[in-house]
């Protein structure tokens, strides 16, 4: 069953480190400073030197390559208060094994990866451990994320608290049970993508009706991001799709022709393959 996370313990001054800062933990990592969280209480590691100077540059944040310092990662976590880790999936457990002795004991180490179990986790870290699988996206990094988490067996309702209110910082957060995670990947997790496919499309729909490219682009992406700021918030989106509908107007021959076309039926099969493909590379992964 999901439910909502209600508490709200301060985590102004946790220290944080992002171990692995590229999209997804740069998002969340942005996300969280914009919210308010002090950068001089951030580490982030990256491989590249000049990706460290250039994050540190914009952000504030002390960010240290891997390829200047072998230790950065251990350094990193050595006082931090929540991990997140952010490299690829296949990375996650060496990342997990390499930071595993230098961790506090009671610092909750968040996973931002697809398809990487709190059961891979976990037996990656000592025992104990407190760990958090999460499925963020990137729109946190404009503080409109979407987020999915589910806790692992050692992690308190306070650290659990402190996570969500984190994440809370750059969007909104469910807590879902481990094995509903999937769902979130091929909902959330993979869908920026999807809505930047649609601006995609409708952009190359512009130019066959007979715009310029940079008129089809601009309509699309101002209609998109217009759309979506409308959506933020507790609104029905069928409402606000039937505001845009009149009766036998241009908009319902539209959507009649998406529902003749399978449209609904194409999006789920679609998320349904981002949420099979987290499961197959589970199965890839988990030795
Ligand atoms: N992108 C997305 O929208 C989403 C991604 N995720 C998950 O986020 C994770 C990261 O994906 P994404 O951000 O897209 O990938 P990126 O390639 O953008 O980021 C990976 C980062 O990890 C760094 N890195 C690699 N190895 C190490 C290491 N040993 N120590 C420190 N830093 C290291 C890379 O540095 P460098 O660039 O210098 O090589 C890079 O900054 C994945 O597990 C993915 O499943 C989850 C939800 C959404
Ligand atoms: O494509 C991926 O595998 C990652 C996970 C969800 C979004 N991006």
């Amino acid at each position: 069953m999901e439910q909502s996370a209600n508490q709200t313990p301060s985590t102004s001054d946790l220290k944080l480190a992002f171990l692995g800062t590229g999209s997804m933990n740069g998002a969340i990592m942005r996300g969280i400073i914009s919210a308010g969280h002090r950068p001089e209480l951030i580490t982030a590691t990256v491989r590249t030197p000049a990706k460290a100077e250039a994050l540190a540059e914009e952000t504030g944040v002390n960010a240290v390559a891997t390829e200047n310092d072998a230790e950065a990662n251990l350094a990193a976590v050595a006082d931090a208060d929540v991990v997140f880790l952010g490299v690829k999936p296949v990375g996650i457990e060496a990342l997990a094994r390499e930071i595993a002795d230098a961790l506090k004991p009671d610092a909750a180490v968040v996973s931002v990866a697809a398809a990487i179990t709190l059961e891979m986790l976990e037996r990656a870290l000592k025992p104990g451990q407190p760990v958090v699988r999460s499925m963020p996206n990137t729109p946190l990094t404009v503080g409109l994320g979407a987020v999915g988490i589910a806790a692992g067996s050692s992690v308190s309702d306070e650290q659990l608290a402190r996570v969500v209110t984190l994440y809370e910082g750059a969007g909104i957060v469910k807590v879902v049970p481990e094995h509903l995670i999937e769902a979130v990947t091929g909902v959330s997790g993979s869908g920026p993508a999807y809505v930047f496919y649609l601006a995609e499309a409708m952009a190359k729909a512009g130019e066959e009706l007979g715009l310029d490219a940079d008129t089809a682009r601009d309509l699309a992406r101002a209609t998109v991001a217009g759309a979506g700021r409308m959506l933020d918030g507790d609104v029905d989106p069928a409402q606000l799709r039937r505001n845009v509908t009149s009766p036998k107007g241009t908009t319902e021959r539209a959507i009649m022709s998406f529902d003749e076309s399978g449209l609904p039926a194409i999006i789920a099969k679609g998320a349904k393959a981002s949420a099979d493909r987290s499961l197959e590379i589970s199965r890839e992964l988990d030795s």
